[in-house]
């Protein structure tokens, strides 16, 4: 069996940059040693760098940009991210969504530059639709329930089952991962015993008073 991915997408909230990232950083480096299980962060761009010097968890970018090295500003050069000490990459969140063609470009270059590519979904057709591009995952996330408190796997758990059974129609090789309002151990378990690899969250880790509790609830189940 693969081992699970807790990924903590620290999104741009106040309460994980800085020295507040560095504090959720420690946290996951502390939980995923005790536990064995992989605990992930996706920080600011700024961040990538410090977060893989310092922190034996794997770090992943928020988002990449489908650009080869050149004349382009303002833009997330994927061999950038790469040079920062990235492991991979979230594509298509649902705070920064991409048109089909720019994602299959970033699967791509993230591919060329051996970094993890995860997909962002909404529905059981579109993870169908990412898992054609072959991804490293496919994550589903229904966008009402992102960080709504909810957890999609009490809340939606078909739309989980339904996107797991897509993805393995279509490319047997590519993981799903799933979130929105993910929260505790049990909804980490639920998601796994429907066959999922694993989580996306954000708000319930990063805004939590005390990070560590929260993470070590998560794997508990595991
Ligand atoms: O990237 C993370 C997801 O959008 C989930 O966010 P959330 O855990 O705050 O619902």
């Amino acid at each position: 069996m693969v081992s699970p991915l807790i990924l903590v997408n620290l999104k741009t909230y106040q309460e994980g940059m800085g020295s507040n990232a560095h504090r959720i950083a420690a946290a996951a480096e502390t939980v995923a040693r005790e536990s064995g299980v992989v605990i992930g962060i996706a920080p600011v761009f700024t961040e990538i760098h410090p977060m893989s010097h310092h922190y034996a968890i794997p770090v992943y970018a928020q988002h990449i940009d489908a650009i080869a090295p050149g004349a382009h500003t303002g833009h997330i050069l994927p061999e950038a991210v790469r040079a920062a000490g990235a492991r991979g990459t979230l594509i298509n969140h649902s705070e920064h969504r991409l048109t089909l063609a720019d994602i299959d470009a970033c699967v791509r270059a993230a591919q060329r530059l051996h970094l993890e590519s995860v997909v962002c979904t909404n529905n059981d057709a579109t993870s169908a639709a990412a898992a054609a591009l072959h991804p490293d995952y496919v994550a589903i996330e229904p966008p009402e329930l992102i960080g709504s408190g909810v957890s999609v796997s009490k809340a939606d758990p078909g739309i989980i089952e339904r996107s797991v059974n897509a993805v393995r129609a279509v490319n047997p090789e590519t993981k799903v991962l799933t979130g929105a309002g993910i929260q505790s151990g049990e909804c980490v378990k639920i998601a796994v015993d429907l066959g999922t690899c694993g989580v996306l969250l954000a708000s319930s880790v990063v805004k939590a008073d005390d990070p560590e509790a929260v993470l070590r609830d998560l794997v508990s189940l595991l």
